[in-house]
């Protein structure tokens, strides 16, 4: 495959294997990262001549008369361009924009992800000043905003600043600023741990491209001296009367020193600033730096010194990276899909410097507050406190989006660019809160507690299927489960080399094998005992416990030889049910099992129940299902709001399932009595707050409901596939509620994602259950 020899060449990437996954994750289910979705429906002739002829014209005509109504008609209120020439990818230099693409996909799912922002990528073959700013200035119609990407310095600075003339939009080179403002706010931070002032500390920075020179320029305005930085680039030293390589950018911070290279200027240094090329600090200069240096070695995808090594060097240190893989990333996904957001929302003409500032200081800030829980949650590992490990926070800190957006919005109207000032701040946080819970961050809280709760086995009967190892390579590497896999060692081994997972049975993890393992005997003997009186003779146990590996990893679970049981990759549900029915039984305090799913679709977080168990349940075991799942939802850190739906919306109809939700309204209300419930409703009713409102004005219910609790199994399921293949939603579950011990029972059509969140979800019950 030639992409690797692309990948092959960044240097200590990772493992081949680190490689060969990111290629894997590229290539499947469909290529690349992206995709565009319609936001309103095109379901009859009436949508289709609104959308298109002759309706369309409307909002043409209207954006005619007034261009600022093309933020009300079209989505460039909120789409940004994502703009590289490839002419400085990462660290990887000047390899095209062809190839950029991948980091560009990369940056658009960023956007979208953490901030709602929707993106296209745009690489265009323009490899000079002139190309590039006639080319995105051409673009301005269609975008609320330009962000530009890993293109080379110095071109960069003219590109930026002809752009920021041009057009009345925001222009942002996210490697020049985004960068700056996280490292200033890391800085500003590290400096005040360290006891130092920023107008005295030494800065000794290793590049002198696009990203580098606007941190210095940043750190400048916050009060460090020109004639305290020291700045490098390939030749070396940026010294006065240089001649190869210097340009007007760099010139600013020549040095008057016939000092020439790095091991000559670090010596005393308070902070080194890597923005240039892997490997280039050697552990053996780290001796010279002043005490409690900070070590900000920030080159992609390999830094200028490894933290290890760092570490090693200089114990008093405080040391960032750009990556995932360290404490105190500092990189400039902690800050562009917020500024743009606050940006966006207050129809902002530009990113100014008071914007920026903003930003710096909403970051800082962020670090030095107190956690909170929602923030606790956010991270592995024990709750963050601000300190060298420390310096900033990470990337999956739901507050970010909570604190820089409204800032940069504020910011921005006070300096006059804002076109569509924010009037109600409470309002507008609303929102933003509104969108962490609708984005991929509902998962994150379950692998937080899971990487917590040390070393948790899940039992996975399918321990053949490729899913299943898969899943377990990831859970492994993140350190969220230990797997036992059922099945036969030597098929295990053979397919985890087909599929290039470096995991290896019986050294990474378990294996039962269920054609020879020594507890055999008495597997066999706990289960006969478990369902002698129940027809089973003991010949007949024997066979199933060879050949059923649900048997075995329900007994595992059972015989304490493991934590939690997944189960049903292959096979019905039902006969998966009824052998954890028959093994592992049901929790003291419960009637039945009950499933909950979780469908998280752009539109946000739902749950369901009963999706799965009981056809046509009981007023009483709807009443049971909803407390049970109200309990699980909170494992996700959501408050549960539940609405109990029908066909009769507050008594408008008398028919018997009308009747039961009734009752089961009741029933709940006494076992929960603190739980956000209501009902019965029509499901519209659930989900609009207005129209619920409208027919029950004090309706116990607030906002939208994120528990619909269903009268039967039919409605439930089936309103399940319809919202998840219509709004493609990612379908968390079945989790199964009321066992005695964690088992899940998942679905033919689960991926390999679906199998990790829910051994994830299983760990955290079984720490809980602990
Ligand atoms: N963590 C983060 O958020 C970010 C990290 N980065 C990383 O910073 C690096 C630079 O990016 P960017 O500024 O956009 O790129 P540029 O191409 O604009 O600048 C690169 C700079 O590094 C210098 N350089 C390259 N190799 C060496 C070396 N061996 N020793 C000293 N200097 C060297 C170059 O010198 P010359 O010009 O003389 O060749 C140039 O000054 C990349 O690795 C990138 O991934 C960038 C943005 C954000
Ligand atoms: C993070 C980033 O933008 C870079 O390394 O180029
Ligand atoms: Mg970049």
């Amino acid at each position: 495959m030639d992409t690797h020899d692309t990948s092959k060449k960044a240097e200590n990437l990772a493992s081949g294997d680190f490689d060969e996954q990111a290629l894997y994750f590229h290539r499947y289910p469909r290529p690349g990262k992206l995709e565009i979705q319609a936001t309103k429906p095109l379901g009859n002739q009436r949508d289709l001549a609104l959308a298109y002829s002759p309706g369309v014209a409307a909002p043409c005509l209207a954006i005619r008369d007034n261009p600022e109504a093309a933020a009300y008609y079209t989505s460039r209120a909120n789409l940004v361009a994502v703009i590289s020439n490839g002419s400085a990818v990462l660290g990887l230099g000047n390899i095209g924009p062809l190839a950029s693409k991948p980091v560009m996909e990369g940056k658009a799912v960023l956007f979208k992800k953490f901030a709602g922002i929707d993106v296209f990528d745009i690489e265009i073959a323009a490899p000079t000043v002139d190309e590039m700013v006639n080319t995105v200035s051409a673009l301005e119609p269609t975008f609320g905003g330009i962000n530009l990407e890993d293109i080379k310095a110095p071109e960069c600075f003219d590109v930026e600043r002809r752009l920021r003339e041009k057009m009345e939009i925001p222009v942002f080179h996210d490697d020049q600023h985004g960068t700056a403002i996280i490292v200033a706010a890391a800085i500003l931070n590290g400096l005040e741990l360290a006891g130092k002032k920023i107008e005295e500390v030494k800065i000794v920075a290793s590049g002198a491209g696009a990203a580098a020179l606007a941190c210095l320029n940043l750190l400048v305005i916050l009060g460090a001296k020109r004639e305290n930085i020291w700045v490098h680039d390939i030749e070396g030293l940026v010294y006065k009367d240089r001649n190869v390589l210097m340009d007007e950018w760099k010139s600013v911070y020549a040095q008057d020193s016939d000092k020439r290279v790095l091991a000559e200027s670090i010596p005393g240094a308070d902070v080194f600033l890597g923005l240039s090329a892997a490997g280039v600090l050697k552990p053996e200069l780290l001796a010279q730096m002043a005490e409690k240096p900070l070590i900000m070695a920030l080159a992609n995808p390999t830094p200028e010194i490894m933290p290890d090594l760092a570490r090693a060097a200089r114990p008093d240190a405080m040391i960032c990276t750009g990556r995932s893989d360290f404490p105190n990333q500092v990189n400039n996904v902690l800050c562009f899909p917020y500024i743009f957001r606050g940006a966006l929302d207050c129809g902002a003409k530009t990113i100014n410097e008071e914007m920026k500032m903003a930003a710096v200081r909403a970051i800082a800030a962020l670090a030095r507050e107190e956690p909170s829980d929602v923030a606790a949650r956010a991270y592995t590992g024990e709750t963050p406190v601000f300190g060298p490990n420390y310096l900033i926070p990470s990337p999956f800190d739901p507050r970010l989006i909570l604190r820089i957006a409204p800032a940069v919005a504020k910011a921005a109207a006070d300096s006059g660019v804002a076109l569509r000032p924010i009037t109600d701040f409470d309002a507008y946080m609303d929102e933003l809160n509104r969108f962490v819970f609708r984005s991929g961050f509902v998962m994150k809280p379950i692998f937080a507690a899971a990487k917590i709760a040390e070393r948790k086995r899940v039992v996975f009967s399918e321990g053949e299927d490729e899913r299943v190892l898969r899943a377990a390579q990831v859970l492994l590497e993140e350190g969220t489960a230990v797997p036992i896999l059922i099945g036969r060692p030597s098929v295990i081994e053979t397919r985890l080399k087909r599929y290039g997972l470096k995991i290896r049975p019986n050294t990474d993890f378990a294996v039962i094998n269920p054609e020879d393992d020594p507890r055999f005997r008495e597997y066999v003997e706990l289960y006969f005992s478990l369902v002698g009186r129940a027809g089973v003779i003991p010949e007949a146990a024997r066979t199933i416990v060879r050949t059923n590996t649900t048997v075995i990893g329900a007994l595992a679970l059972k015989r304490g030889e493991a934590d939690a049981l997944i189960c049903g990759l292959e096979g019905r549900y039902e006969r998966h049910l009824r052998i954890v029915r028959q093994v592992i039984g049901k929790r003291p305090d419960v009637r039945d099992f009950s499933a909950l799913s979780l469908l998280i679709s752009q539109r946000g977080a739902t749950f369901y129940t009963d999706t799965y168990v009981t056809f046509n349940p009981t007023a009483e075991e709807i009443a049971e299902s909803t407390w049970l799942a109200a309990e699980e939802i909170k494992r996700f850190g959501i408050e549960p709001r539940a609405a109990l739906v029908s066909h009769s919306n507050f008594g408008s109809r008398e028919s018997e399932s009308a009747t039961k939700m009734r009752e089961a309204l009741a029933l709940v209300r006494k076992a929960a009595p603190d739980l956000e419930v209501d009902g019965e409703m029509h499901g519209d009713s659930a989900i609009s707050e207005s129209l619920r409102r409208h027919v029950m004005p004090d309706s116990a219910l607030s906002g939208e409901a994120n528990l619909l609790v269903f009268p039967n199994l039919d409605a439930a399921n089936i309103t399940l596939g319809v919202v998840k293949t219509m709004t493609d939603g990612l379908h968390v579950g079945p989790i199964l509620l009321g066992t005695a011990l964690p088992a899940h029972i998942l679905s033919p059509s689960v991926t390999s994602r679906g199998v990790v969140n829910m051994a994830a979800l299983a760990v955290v019950e079984a720490s809980q259950i602990a």
